[in-house]
């Protein structure tokens, strides 16, 4: 199993919610040593940086979920500022391109300190499915992460935000040092809401995934603990 420092899953829940007071009681019933968490557009932009600080002050590594995607100076500035914040992960869409990735990675690197975030692209959203992106004029999901992942790695991100359908393809290609960060985990049983290409969160590691971003799964099970717990035993047998 992949982990860093103290935390002993890979599992990264997802806090979407749309109040502080609900993320940060969600956390209090979680436990930073099994879990990280997530902070996305809905509770960053009714809460702020102040539910980041919160949630860092209770020993959470935090992965900032605002996928920037602009032009090259106001996308590395935005994440010079997640940087500041010390979060531990921040993302951009792939598809802002070379030049945008760059500046990012320059941004950091000059900034450079042990407190850079890790900087990963988003290649195709996990709500997409075939017909979607055919209808955007778009290539095959597969061909479509592949090329964005690679031009990822080129510009210098960390790794990629994909599906774990598509995980072992790119370990295969971009090498085991390259993160691969998959949402659209869904153990068996569970409802897939909007997610498109899903994956069980054992099939997901047996792919080749690093980190798993789970969310309605944990959050809106009847004890969130016990499901992420659950979720954890699966990575072990
Ligand atoms: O970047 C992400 O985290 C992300 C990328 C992606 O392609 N798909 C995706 O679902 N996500 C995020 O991952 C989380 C998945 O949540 P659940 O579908 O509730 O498990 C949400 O917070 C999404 O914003």
């Amino acid at each position: 199993m992949i982990c860093e420092g103290l935390v002993k899953s890979p599992v990264i829940v997802a806090l979407d919610y749309d109040t502080p007071q609900k993320a940060l009681a969600m956390a209090d019933r979680l436990d930073p040593q099994l879990c990280r968490v997530k902070v996305g557009k809905e509770l960053f932009t009714s809460a702020g940086p102040q539910v980041v600080e919160k949630l860092q002050s209770k020993g959470f590594d935090v992965f900032l979920d605002l996928k920037f995607h602009d032009i090259p100076n106001t996308t590395s500035k935005a994440v010079a500022a997640a940087a500041q914040l010390g979060v531990w992960m921040v993302n951009v869409h792939a598809s802002g391109g070379r030049r945008m990735m760059e500046a990012c990675r320059n941004i950091l690197d000059q900034h450079g300190s042990d407190r850079s975030p890790l900087l990963i692209a988003v290649t195709v959203l996990t709500s997409m499915e075939q017909t979607d992106l055919e209808e955007l004029g778009l290539p095959r999901s597969d061909q479509l992460v592949m090329k964005l992942a690679s031009l990822a790695r080129e510009s210098g991100m960390d790794g990629v935000v994909c599906s774990a359908q598509e995980s072992k393809m790119l370990k295969q290609a971009l090498g085991s040092s390259f993160s691969l960060v998959t949402p659209g985990i869904r153990p068996a049983e569970a409802a897939s809401d909007d997610q498109r290409r899903i994956v069980t969160p054992a099939q997901a590691m047996a792919n080749g995934s690093d980190y798993l971003v789970i969310g309605r799964p944990i959050t809106q099970a009847a004890d969130p603990i016990v499901a992420l717990q659950n979720i954890i035993t699966t990575l072990q047998s």
